[in-house]
């Protein structure tokens, strides 16, 4: 929300945000099927005494038989929220349900919040210390210093579980990782590094240990309270915690501190460095402000007085977010799989050396292609980013490595390699390209016009669009488009509109159509009709007069409606056939379905070119892909009249010699489950299909639409494939949100 950070949005839309559908952020699904009476009788009673017995003997079966081994608690008081203060424990659930879902989305762990309301050491410790059985982990967050030091201490003390105070350690790893980079990259080393630190809480306290644990002398690092300089003989608000990190020094002031020093670590609160001191300290200076939500110092200013400084922050909006999402996913995910006691030193070392080592190499061309510019070690990136997918495969690994080498694993990993095989397949990877895809689109936004301007679910994607940071949105509308922007809280001034009762383009559209179809029987005031009154067939103009790089309709009128007008101003793509594909998008698996919104009745070359396109873009969103031409028939068992375009269309690809594998026919059984498909073991697929072609729109289009209204995985698209121009047509349900994602997709060449 500051004004110089790239993403932009409004109190309202945070809101919105947490407020719209099901209230909050997480929910609880069952993992079992729970459809039958027989389902119910094996999951309660009396089914469920079974394992109950098997617990009761053997406690080690909790892991087979309940969620535990996955699950954590993220336990807050509220008495230190990110850098809010102390607010309380109710307040601080967004924050708590925020972790929660950040474990699920990163590493595929199970959290749940859990918001406790005292402030009493003793009584939150008795409570955190009887949750033991229902976890297999805690993560303390924002409770406030010293308290959280002697909860944390005392609970890893009494419980067998690891018990995890993510503000601390999390917070320390990351900036170790960081600040690893950052001495390297300007030549320096922890020994001969002079360190500021503001705050002495939780956060940097544990950072100032692990700095120190890693090689800086004592004496190098001088912490600030709000009181000033931590030295020694200091008597005023002072406790064990700090008293460790005082120094022998004349210095009281951060002015005093600032002068000389290499590196500035912010773990404090907002605003409390002023660019001013920044010039005094020695040259190339390493700038860590990691307050949240909003730094010590924000990057614009303290970039402007140290031109030559590395510059760090908590926030993902500018480059170098040294936060601990990077760490307590992963860690998690390491010390659950082998079952470990705690998490020690030695497995929080090997994470942020971890870290430090995945920044320095080469990042791979799908990451590096969603970013829009290619990402190399330097000073602007010290650090990966959280959506990283490498991040799941190599910090869990050594973590998990680290536990079992220093002897706290009690299910050690046999086989490391099929290990991070087997993190890799946790994660989808369409979720990393989608979030990719949305980094990318900041670094390079685009225009997009969004053709039906009048319409509010459109003119919210557009605002979301813009304070996203994602481009420029291009609404075409009539005047009242401005009166609806402001009722939705957004400034009319920060948007283009192209009205196409005043636009100066409209004797060039006029112009560019008429040339256009006037073979194919219009007049020129057929045309000039058209583009007066038909938003779509403007929008398309204004497209191919090049005033936006993209186009998104579809709300407004049906699909195939929406299809005819745009084909009037845009041709498919020289040589390719135009179609649609519907995305299906589940945590570990996705789904790709063509053609289904175009080619009521593909012929051999249609479904041939609907393969191969549809294959391309399961590459871009970073799926190998797997090719099954369906049909109710597997391998001309039962025979049918319908069958021969498939086979032509198989007999195609043989011919082009194409690099991805394909088969068919065979029915979705056969193609996505393995047990069914081992029946037929000359098939050449290596798995489960991905990418499924339907014989026809009929079966394409109601199998897309059945499975978006009644599937529980979420749905992207229809995509638009195969146009001269990056134009797509979503859905008349689609949200805003559905609208910005097609935007993005468009925007950035995905869908194309
Ligand atoms: N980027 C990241 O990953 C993380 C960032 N943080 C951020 O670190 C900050 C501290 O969090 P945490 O350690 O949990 O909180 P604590 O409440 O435990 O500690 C806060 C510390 O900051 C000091 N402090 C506050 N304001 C100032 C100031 N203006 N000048 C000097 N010292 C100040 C306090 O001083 P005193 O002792 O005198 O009260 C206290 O020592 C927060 O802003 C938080 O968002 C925390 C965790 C992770
Ligand atoms: C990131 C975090 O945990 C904090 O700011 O408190
Ligand atoms: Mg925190």
């Amino acid at each position: 929300m500051s004004e110089e950070s790239n993403v932009q949005f409004s109190e309202r839309e945070a809101l919105l945000y947490h407020s719209e559908g099901r209230p909050g952020k997480i929910e609880i699904i069952a993992s079992k099927p729970m459809a039958t009476q027989r389902d119910l009788a094996l999951a309660y009673s009396p089914g469920v005494a079974v394992p109950v017995r098997a617990i009761a003997e053997d406690p080690s079966l909790a892991y087979d038989y309940t969620a535990k081994g996955n699950l954590v608690a993220v336990i807050s008081n509220g008495t230190a929220i990110l850098g809010l203060g102390n607010l309380g424990a109710l307040a601080s659930k967004p924050v708590m349900e925020g972790k929660a879902v950040l474990f699920k989305r990163f590493a595929d762990v199970d959290a749940i919040d859990l918001e406790l309301n005292t402030e009493d050491v003793d009584r939150l410790i008795d409570a955190i210390e009887l949750m033991e059985p229902s976890f297999g982990g805690i993560n303390l967050e924002d409770i406030k210093s010293p308290e959280c030091f002697i909860i944390e201490q005392t609970l890893r003390e009494r419980m067998n579980i690891p018990v995890f105070h993510d503000d601390q350690h999390g917070t320390a790893i990351i900036a170790a990782a960081g600040l690893i980079n950052a001495l390297h990259l300007t030549g320096r080393s922890f020994k001969d590094t002079r360190i500021v630190m503001l705050g002495a809480g939780a956060a940097a306290i544990a950072c100032a240990e692990l700095i120190k644990a890693m090689g800086l002398p004592h004496d190098n690092l001088l912490m600030l309270d709000l009181t000033g300089v931590i030295y020694q003989g200091r008597q005023e608000s002072m406790n064990q915690w700090k008293s460790a990190h005082a120094v022998d020094t004349d210095k009281r002031t951060l002015a005093d501190a600032l002068g000389g020093a290499d590196v500035f670590i912010g773990l404090a609160s907002a605003n409390s460095l002023s660019p001013e001191l920044l010039k005094t300290m020695a040259p190339n200076p390493i700038i860590f402000a990691m307050a949240n939500p909003d730094p010590e110092i924000s990057p614009p200013l303290a970039k402007a007085a140290r031109p030559d400084a590395i510059i760090a922050t908590g926030r993902s909006d500018y480059p170098n977010q040294v936060n601990n999402v990077l760490g307590f996913p992963f860690i998690f995910r390491g010390a659950l799989d082998v079952r470990a006691t705690t998490i020690n030193d030695a497995m929080k070392i090997a994470a942020a050396r971890a870290l430090a080592e995945l920044a320095r190499q080469q990042v791979p061309e799908e990451v590096a292609a969603a970013y829009g510019t290619q990402h190399s070690f330097g000073p602007e990136y010290i650090i990966p980013a959280p959506f990283d997918p490498r991040l799941m495969e190599l910090i869990p690994a050594a973590v998990a490595q680290a536990a079992m080498d220093s002897g706290v694993a009690t299910k050690p990993i046999i086989d490391m390699a099929a290990y991070r095989q087997s993190l890799r397949a946790r994660l989808n990877p369409t979720t990393s390209v989608l979030s990719l895809a949305y980094e990318g689109a900041r670094a390079n936004p685009k225009r997009v016009i969004f053709a039906e301007g009048e319409e509010e679910v459109v003119l919210r994607a557009a605002i979301a669009f813009k304070e996203g940071g994602y481009g420029i949105p291009v609404l075409v509308g009539r005047e009242s488009v401005h009166e609806r922007l402001q009722k939705l809280g957004a400034n009319p001034e920060d948007f283009e509109l192209h009205n196409s009762v005043n636009s100066p383009l409209v004797p060039r559209m006029v112009e560019f159509l008429y040339e256009r179809l006037q073979r194919r029987g219009y007049l020129r005031r057929d045309i000039e009709r058209m583009v007066n009154r038909d938003r779509n067939i403007f929008g398309a103009l204004l497209l191919q007069l090049g005033e936006a790089d993209a186009m998104i309709t579809g709300v407004t009128r049906t699909y195939a409606e929406t299809m005819r007008q745009i084909k009037r101003v845009i041709d498919y793509a020289e040589g390719r056939t135009a179609f649609g594909i519907h995305v299906l998008v589940g945590q570990s698996h996705t789904v790709f379905i063509a053609d289904t919104t175009v080619n009521e009745r593909p012929n051999t070359e249609e479904l041939a070119a609907i393969a191969e396109g549809t294959a391309q873009v399961a590459r871009r969103m970073g799926h190998e892909p797997r090719v099954a031409f369906l049909s109710y028939s597997n391998f001309g068992n039962p025979e049918g009249r319908w069958l021969d375009n498939v086979r032509g269309a198989i007999k195609l690809l043989d011919e082009r010699s194409v690099e991805f594998e394909y088969e068919g026919e065979m029915s979705p059984d056969v193609a996505l489950n393995p047990r069914q498909m081992a029946k037929y073991p000359f098939a050449r697929l290596s798995g489960p299909a991905n990418v499924l072609i339907m014989p026809g729109l009929q079966s394409a289009n109601i199998s897309a639409k059945l499975l978006r209204e009644l599937g529980g995985d979420s749905m992207i698209g229809p995509m638009l494939i195969g146009m001269e121009k990056p134009v797509q047509i979503a859905p008349m349900t689609a949200t805003a949100s559905e609208l910005v994602t097609l935007a993005v997709l468009a925007a950035g060449g995905i869908a194309r």
